[in-house]
């Protein structure tokens, strides 16, 4: 469903800034299929999240999502194939600081009742009607990820989506993930430095200075509810 042959990624190119953090990478994931990336700091998993989702280009390779060639896209075509099919939590939230929480996690997308309950559900309905910077990071990891799930997209990007947040909420939001991919089979692909998040995954990638060093299948997929925090 996605494949990416060879990838690398530059950037400043011929400057004196210049940067490569990605080195040819390969890897393929299959639908439905929970991947998580780990890996130190700095190593080029945002990097890495961002060129297979198509935020960002990249300097060599090929990228095929759904049998489309990515690379072969013009702007327009990859933003178009964005919209429908993937979606993206950010690291930073990424919310619209004059946009109310409600209104971030409706921005594209009808209010549903799937969504309403998990306002309740993550217990932040008391701030539902504030702005971003009046909400706890918490706050406004949770309303991210409702913008995220509020789109239905079959592939799921998400970049440590519970760095704000405490245990039990991480729970929360990882059960909902992992019903997602087990009852819509959806794709997620997930960053994180959590080992424990690793446990529900069915797929585990390092990534070191840019290379991917391990790629293990996880034989023994943890239900959330079991996961001791
Ligand atoms: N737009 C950019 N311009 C220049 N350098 C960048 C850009 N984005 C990322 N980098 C550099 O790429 C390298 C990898 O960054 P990246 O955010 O992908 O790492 P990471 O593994 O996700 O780190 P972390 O775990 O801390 O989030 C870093 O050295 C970073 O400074």
């Amino acid at each position: 469903m996605i494949k990416a042959t060879n990838m690398t990624k530059v950037f400043n190119a011929n400057k004196q800034n210049e940067i490569i953090v990605l080195k040819g990478i390969d890897l393929e994931i299959t639908e439905g299929e929970f991947c998580t990336i780990v890996g130190k700091s700095g190593s080029g998993k945002t990097t890495l999240l961002k060129c297979l989702s198509g935020l960002e280009t990249i300097t060599t390779g090929e990228i095929v999502m759904n049998k489309k060639n990515m690379v072969g896209l013009n702007k327009k075509e990859v933003n178009a194939f964005r919209r429908s099919d993937i979606s993206f939590v950010f690291q930073e939230y990424n919310l619209i600081d004059d946009l109310t929480l409600h209104e971030n996690i409706y921005l594209e997308h009808p209010t549903s009742e799937e969504i309403e309950s998990l306002i309740d559900e993550w217990d932040i309905r008391k701030a539902i009607h504030l702005f971003p910077e009046q909400c706890s990071g918490g706050q406004q990891q949770k309303a991210a990820i409702l913008r995220a799930l509020s789109k239905k997209a079959k592939i799921l990007f998400c970049d440590e989506p519970t760095g704000a947040l405490d245990g039990k909420s991480s729970k929360e939001v990882l059960s909902v993930l992992q019903r997602l991919q087990k009852s819509h089979r959806t794709t997620i692909v997930l960053i994180t430095h959590n080992d424990q998040i690793t446990h529900i995954s069915s797929r585990v990638v390092t990534i070191h200075d840019g290379k991917k060093i391990k790629d293990e299948q996880n034989s023994r997929v943890e239900i959330v509810e079991n996961l001791e925090w």
